[in-house]
């Protein structure tokens, strides 16, 4: 039988088989894993192949196979020396949630966010969200970043969750596919969900107040089924992607309008930094491209912190 991971613990998976009934399932002995190396060999989001035996009673499920993925995403823990976790496989997009204030989302935060989900072949929809509480000059602001973002072939959609405003619009990206949720602490994911899905409690929440209390601090992801047909995998605790490790002369391709540019630049391996007759550098003095893109670009290139920050 074949199935989607819809939940781990570890050692054992609850699959979804294609009839829709949810199986309790283990891997059996020589497993072959997919490409990287990690902590845990089958992920949620994973499609996999499974046979049901008879242990007593109960018939259990056996895992055999793991499908190709289309994508990952990862964490690297520190404490393990730096193992790899797979949190969540073969995303169809995450939505990034941002908000101009409380809390406020740089433009070098969303831009390494786009980065990372290039690098990691996720499709990324950025929502404006709390469209409600700006002033005028705030909706500009937010009118010009969507117009930047939609030029770059990012789909984005100003939103308010709280009051329900445009969340018809994020349901529609959802149906038939399988999403994840990103954002700062604060910018509405949970009220976002709850818009989508009156009832559908995440654990997020409850997650943190355990951890408060110091208890359970492994979290699991896990994936849900949503009323209109859309899957969502709810990852506790985590509120953005592992960190990719890129090449400097890689960093500038997940930039897509720098991408398109790179081959009218002089030198083929042109870091668009010093270089003469640079595409990049020039399109940027005649303001084809953004300047907060470029500014996000050097500080990945150069590593250096956020010393200029634009909201
Ligand atoms: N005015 C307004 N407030 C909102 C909107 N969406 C969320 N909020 C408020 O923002 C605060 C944070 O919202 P949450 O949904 O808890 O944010 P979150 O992203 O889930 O936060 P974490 O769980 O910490 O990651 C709450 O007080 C919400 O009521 C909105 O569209 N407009
Ligand atoms: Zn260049």
């Amino acid at each position: 039988m074949k199935g989607t991971v819809y939940k781990s613990t570890g050692s054992w998976y609850t699959v979804k088989a294609e009839d829709g009934l949810f199986h309790e399932c283990r891997i059996k002995g020589k497993f072959r894993t997919q490409g990287i190396k990690s902590t845990n060999p089958i992920a949620v989001g994973d499609q996999v192949t499974f046979s049901l035996e008879n242990i007593g009673d109960e018939a259990v499920g056996v895992i055999s196979e793991i499908g190709e993925r289309k994508n990952y995403i990862i964490r690297k823990s520190v404490k393990l020396s730096k193992q790899t976790h797979i949190i969540a496989t073969n995303l169809d997009q995450v939505f990034l949630l941002v908000t101009l204030n409380n809390p406020t989302t740089f433009t070098s935060f969303i831009d390494r966010f786009l980065v990372t989900a290039e690098a990691y072949d996720i499709p990324v929809v950025l929502l404006f969200n709390k469209m409600d509480v700006y002033d005028d000059d705030e909706t500009v602001e937010v009118s010009y970043l969507v117009n930047l973002y939609r030029q770059i072939g990012y789909t984005c959609l100003e939103i308010a969750a709280k009051e329900g405003k445009n969340v018809d619009q994020v349901k529609n990206l959802m149906i038939d596919r399988t999403s994840m949720f990103a954002g700062h602490s604060g910018v509405g994911k949970s009220t976002l969900v709850n818009a989508l899905e009156p009832g559908l409690h995440l654990k997020t929440a409850e997650i943190s107040e355990q951890h408060l209390q110091g208890q359970h601090t492994t979290t699991f992801a896990e994936m849900y089924d949503l009323s209109f047909g859309a899957r969502i995998i709810d990852t506790p605790g985590i509120k953005g992607f592992g960190i990719v490790d890129m090449e400097p002369d890689e960093i500038g391709d997940y930039f897509p309008e720098f991408f398109e540019l790179k081959s009218e630049c002089k030198f083929n391996n042109c870091l668009h930094m010093d270089e003469p007759k640079c595409a990049i550098k020039e399109a940027l003095e005649n303001n084809e491209i953004a300047w907060s893109r470029y500014r996000s670009y050097v500080q990945m290139i150069t590593g250096e912190e956020d010393t200029y920050r634009e909201r």
